[in-house]
């Protein structure tokens, strides 16, 4: 469905001239440029119906590539395609298909009632009154839209904005939807709301979604597949799991034994760098098992020596704790 052979973009800067008067002004007559690679040879591709998170630190080139999969930016080389289209030179056929928002900015017209908005959109992307009206009415049912439809954009709450935005992206109803920080700023209600429409959208009609965010939460319960860019190029393109094996942070076992357990430091300490044992609180053992080394199993099996165990609990690390490792 979408194709990124060896993306990259550059953007060119003037150089601030030297300090003195006139600066600002120098600056602007200036003809020396750095060259910035926001991007760097990228490749990836995305098949229908899958849910793909895009992450990376702050400037890693996430929106510029979105920017140019939804063809606003034109690459500086390598090659786009949505469903064998190129998005810059086939815009008005890769638009019928493609769903977009950018959380941080709407495309909703500011003063105009939200309904306005939609009828614009409808008018651009030729959609005729009834099949409107009828995409219009549903969405305004899933979304919850009705109670604002007929407020102008500039009075709604961030929440409000963001589900008017969404409903705008899928009026057309796209195949595939690139979204750009779509839960930025949203309280946790909000955010549970958004998430469960992308879920059931992706699951129930099978669109293909390309997701950026800052928000770990939404990616651990959106994404079947993450990609990870870091100053313009790929670290990581896998499944969370495969993320979290290849940080290779601990998994935490906490035993609750029937009597406080004999400690067990010898043949633990054999297995340091599979099993650790990290600390004992009366009747309860916390254990740092690496995964990689050693199955749960085996580990409980090694734990079982020191007494009966009555309770086991395992904690995963936090997905987020795996990124900050990453970045
Ligand atoms: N129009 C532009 N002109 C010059 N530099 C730009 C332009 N747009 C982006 N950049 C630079 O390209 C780099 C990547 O920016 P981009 O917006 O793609 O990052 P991002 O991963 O989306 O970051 P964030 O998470 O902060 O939104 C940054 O260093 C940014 O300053």
């Amino acid at each position: 469905m979408i194709t990124v052979h060896q993306l990259s973009k550059s953007f060119r800067s003037p150089l601030p001239a030297p300090e003195g008067p006139f600066r600002g002004l120098r600056t602007l007559m200036s003809r020396q440029y750095t060259e910035k690679e926001a991007v760097r040879g990228v490749n990836f591709s995305i098949a229908p119906g899958e849910f793909v998170g895009y992450i990376g630190p702050n400037g890693a080139g996430k929106s510029t590539t979105i920017k140019m999969l939804a063809g606003i930016l034109h690459p500086t080389s390598g090659e786009v395609r949505i469903d064998g289209l190129n998005p810059h030179r086939d815009r008005r056929q890769v638009a019928r298909r493609l769903g977009v928002l950018f959380g941080q900015r709407t495309q909703l017209w500011w003063d105009l009632p939200v309904r306005d908005s939609y009828d614009i959109l409808a008018a651009m992307y030729g959609i005729d009154a009834e099949r409107k009206d009828a995409r219009i009415n549903e969405l305004a049912d899933l979304l919850q839209l009705g109670e604002f439809m007929d407020t102008p954009v500039r009075k709604l709450s961030l929440g409000q904005r963001m589900r008017a935005d969404l409903a705008a992206a899928l009026l057309h109803d796209p195949d595939v939807l690139f979204l750009d920080e779509p839960t930025i700023g949203l309280d946790v209600v909000a955010k549970r709301s958004i998430r469960e429409y992308l879920h059931s959208i992706n699951i129930e009609l099978g669109k293909t979604v390309l997701l950026t965010t800052h928000d770990m939460d939404d990616i651990e319960q959106l994404c079947s597949r993450v990609i990870v860019i870091n100053r313009g190029t790929l670290g990581f393109d896998g499944t969370i799991d495969e993320l979290r094996r290849r940080i290779g942070l601990p998994t935490l076992i906490r035993v609750t034994y029937r009597q406080a357990p004999v400690l067990p430091s010898a043949e633990i300490n054999e297995n340091a760098t599979s099993l650790r044992l990290a600390e004992v609180d009366g009747r309860t053992l916390t254990a740092e098992c690496n995964r990689e080394a050693i199955s749960a199993m085996e580990a409980l099996r090694l734990l079982e020596q020191y007494g009966d165990i009555e309770d086991v609990h395992m904690e995963e690390p936090h997905f987020e704790d795996v990124i900050h490792t990453l970045y």
